[in-house]
């Protein structure tokens, strides 16, 4: 049976979080880059201080939906978003948020480690400088500690005026991690942050979220089915541009209830 056999014409299966453990809830979103639509009504819900998954086929819609998340696509011409995006109860798709406000209460790490030119103690003080910078000692603090938050500290410690690129594939991620935390986010989003490192780097950057969920609230996105497994306390199914199943994470995998579902977790589709 194909995964995208028509035949199968299933309604989605939904079990969200409990209301009052929301932080962000996406309400009928429907996303366009320009005359494509690329999601379709997506009713999520994301746990605070949980890691919620998104899987499914190539193209089905979950870098767009994270980066609907925080508007980050308004960078790009022709690509918008519709419905509502609650944040604590507030739409950040309202025309009056700020979206500079909305990216440091909703960071993002990319698929590809993305340091920036310049040493691993700027790399993390860097958008605590942009929101309205701090006393150098207050700095030092907040970058020991991020760097420590995201297991990096004992690695750097000796070479923080060094650059960042200077760094492995994974510790520069870690480094992505640390820049991104540093402005305590309420949100932190991950798009298959894993897919450019080896196994021993991928198991410390999970170790890494595992921590990192005492304090934030994480969505992440990954091909990799076994990694959701491992970390994710919630895990949704999308399928063309449409949320098809979200369920605690070990029932998405022990006991999918959409025939879709079921044969993208165990390989039968195609
Ligand atoms: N910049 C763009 N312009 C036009 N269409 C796009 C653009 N980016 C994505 N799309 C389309 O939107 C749909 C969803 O893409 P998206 O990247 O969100 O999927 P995905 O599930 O993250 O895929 P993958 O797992 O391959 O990264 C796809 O049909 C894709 O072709």
């Amino acid at each position: 049976m194909s995964l995208a056999d028509p035949e199968l014409d299933e309604a989605p299966h939904l079990e969200p979080p409990p209301h009052d453990a929301l932080a962000l809830e996406t309400r009928g979103l429907d996303f366009h880059y320009g005359n494509t639509q690329a999601l379709h009504g997506v009713d999520l819900g994301i746990a605070r201080n949980r890691i919620t998954a998104l899987i499914g086929p190539s193209g089905c819609g979950k870098s767009t939906l994270l980066r609907a998340m925080n508007r980050i696509y308004e960078l790009y011409p022709n690509q918008r978003a519709e419905g509502e995006i609650l944040l604590d109860g507030e739409d950040i798709l309202a025309r009056q948020t700020n979206a500079a406000d909305l990216r440091a209460r909703v960071g993002m790490v990319f698929q590809k480690p993305t340091p920036f030119p310049m040493s691993i103690y700027d790399n993390v003080a860097f958008g605590v400088r942009l929101h309205g910078g701090k006393p150098k000692a207050e700095l030092d603090a907040i970058v020991e500690r991020s760097l420590r938050r995201a297991a990096l500290w004992d690695e750097v410690e000796h070479k923080l005026g060094s650059s960042g690129l200077g760094l492995s594939g994974g510790q520069q991620q870690r480094l992505c991690v640390a820049r991104g935390i540093a402005v305590e986010p309420e949100i932190l989003l991950l798009d298959e942050p894993a897919s450019a490192l080896d196994p021993v780097s991928t198991a410390k950057l999970e170790e890494t979220l595992l921590q990192l969920k005492k304090d934030f609230t994480i969505v992440i996105v990954t091909h990799n089915l076994q990694q959701a497994a491992r970390i994710a306390d919630y895990t949704g199914f999308m399928f063309m541009g449409r949320l098809l199943e979200f369920a605690p994470t070990a029932s998405i995998f022990s006991t999918p209830r959409l025939t879709r579902t079921r044969n993208y977790v165990t390989g039968r589709f195609g």
